[in-house]
């Protein structure tokens, strides 16, 4: 095994300093290291962070290889600065049973790029009819924790609470996409002013904030844990608020392009700007990056959407909801946040790790961590070109934008995942 010596790094934003990875962890820290044999990292101006971790990632296999592969998924995260991503269910087949969460799992071992951790279905086939093998699920190989129908709802609240009382004895938590279907028939985008003049159905902002405020009064009912999934309006944000207040056992998330566009990116009919949820308002955007910053929203998570080009180059009302998201989050979170070091160490790895129970990931480089790790150079300012992701997808809302920041180079217990700003396999 080769080590590895970084070279005047700062860590979080601190001094720089030399760090030495060795045997799987930061073997030491300190001014002018040396270590004979070490191949060396110059990393002067750029900052460490612990591997960044996606609580909520499609990859996409099985079932639609041409999408996204775990391979070519996992090489996106890499390159995105991550060390983890959860895996959703909503493949084909699904993954509702002990065998795919562990075909996934199995497959992201190989690739050896990041850590896959599979997410299991709620319900059998995503059908929101009956629980599926959560049990099973849970004790498999792939040991599943977070369970989620992502991309529908869990809208029978029958269900809803039988599945957190479920997890409840293996501390398992329940990923909501909170979107009441009744409320969203026929949607296409946001309810608002520009989906009046556009002429398109909308998907009104209670959808959403209704079914948030019934699955916190479950979880509190039932002393469960609970996350919601791509939070997208400021009303969801103050139901969390009370919720927390409360002490509900909630946790929530939000995407990068919830924290950066509008709805009035419809206007252009261009359906790399179609999602669910979908884009909402400045005033929703304001309210997200305030929720992010205050804590009531505790993580980013990308939702990585790849789609197939026909699946997204078609008419806006046959297109398939998602947009790309791993290559793009840092530099996303940079742009919103700034250079806030600890906020986003906070945001985008401590406390997602902390969430799915990822034991060695979200932790900071000092002497013994294990070494997941990102470097990045915060003063690179890059312009996004869809040809140039390794993700097999294109549908990226950022093309031709320059974005700061810059993933460098990515470790995953001590191993360069990439180097140089490439994929080092
Ligand atoms: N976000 C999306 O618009 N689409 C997701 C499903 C989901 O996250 O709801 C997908 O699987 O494509
Ligand atoms: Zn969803
Ligand atoms: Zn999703």
């Amino acid at each position: 095994m080769t080590a590895y010596l970084v070279k005047g790094v700062s860590v979080l934003g601190a001094a720089p300093t030399d760090l030495l990875i060795r045997d799987g962890v930061v073997a030491e820290v300190g001014a002018d290291l040396t270590a004979p044999g070490a191949t060396v990292v110059d990393a002067a101006g750029l900052v460490a962070l612990p591997g960044l971790v996606d609580l909520h990632t499609h990859l996409r296999e099985p079932g639609r290889e041409d999408a996204e592969t775990v391979e070519s998924g996992s090489r996106a995260a890499a390159l995105g600065g991550y060390t983890a991503v959860c895996a959703m269910a909503n493949t084909s087949p699904v993954a509702d049973t002990a065998g795919v969460v562990e075909q996934v799992w199995r497959l992201g071992r190989e690739a050896g790029l990041v850590d896959v951790q599979p997410i299991g279905a709620v319900t059998v086939g995503l059908a929101g009819q009956h629980l599926a093998e959560l049990g099973a699920m849970a004790d498999s190989a792939a040991r599943v924790r977070i369970f989620s129908d992502d991309g529908h709802c869990v809208a029978d609240p029958r269900l809803m609470r039988r599945a957190l009382e479920y997890v409840k004895a293996f501390d398992g938590i329940i990923a909501q996409h909170a979107e009441e279907p009744r409320l969203t028939e026929g949607a296409q985008m946001h309810e608002g002013e520009v989906s009046t003049r556009l002429g398109l159905t909308g998907w009104p902002a209670v959808a959403e904030e209704a079914i948030i405020a019934r699955d916190v009064l479950l979880a509190e009912h039932v002393g469960s844990r609970l996350h919601v999934c791509h939070v997208s309006t400021a009303g969801s944000v103050e139901v969390l608020r009370q919720a927390k207040a409360r002490g509900v056992r909630v946790t929530a998330e939000v995407t990068p392009h919830h924290l950066l566009l509008t709805d009035v990116r419809a206007e252009t009919y261009d359906p790399v700007y179609k999602v669910n949820p979908p884009l909402r308002t400045d005033a929703d955007v304001a309210a997200l990056r305030a929720a992010l910053t205050d804590g009531v929203i505790d993580i980013i998570a990308t939702d990585h959407a790849p789609h197939a080009v026909e699946d997204k180059e078609c008419e806006w009302a046959y297109a398939r909801p998602g947009m790309l998201g791993l290559e793009t989050a840092l530099s996303i979170a940079l742009d919103v946040l700034g250079p806030r070091w600890d906020l986003i160490a906070e945001r985008m790895s401590r406390t997602p790790a902390r969430i799915a129970g990822l034991d060695g990931h979200g932790v900071d480089p000092a002497p013994g961590a294990p070494a997941n790790l990102t470097l990045v150079d915060p003063a690179a300012r890059r312009t996004v070109d869809p040809a140039e992701l390794a993700s097999r997808s294109r549908n990226t809302p950022y093309a031709g934008m320059t974005l700061p920041g810059r993933i460098v180079a990515t470790f995953l217990r001590g191993e360069p995942t990439v180097l140089d700003g490439k994929a080092t396999k």
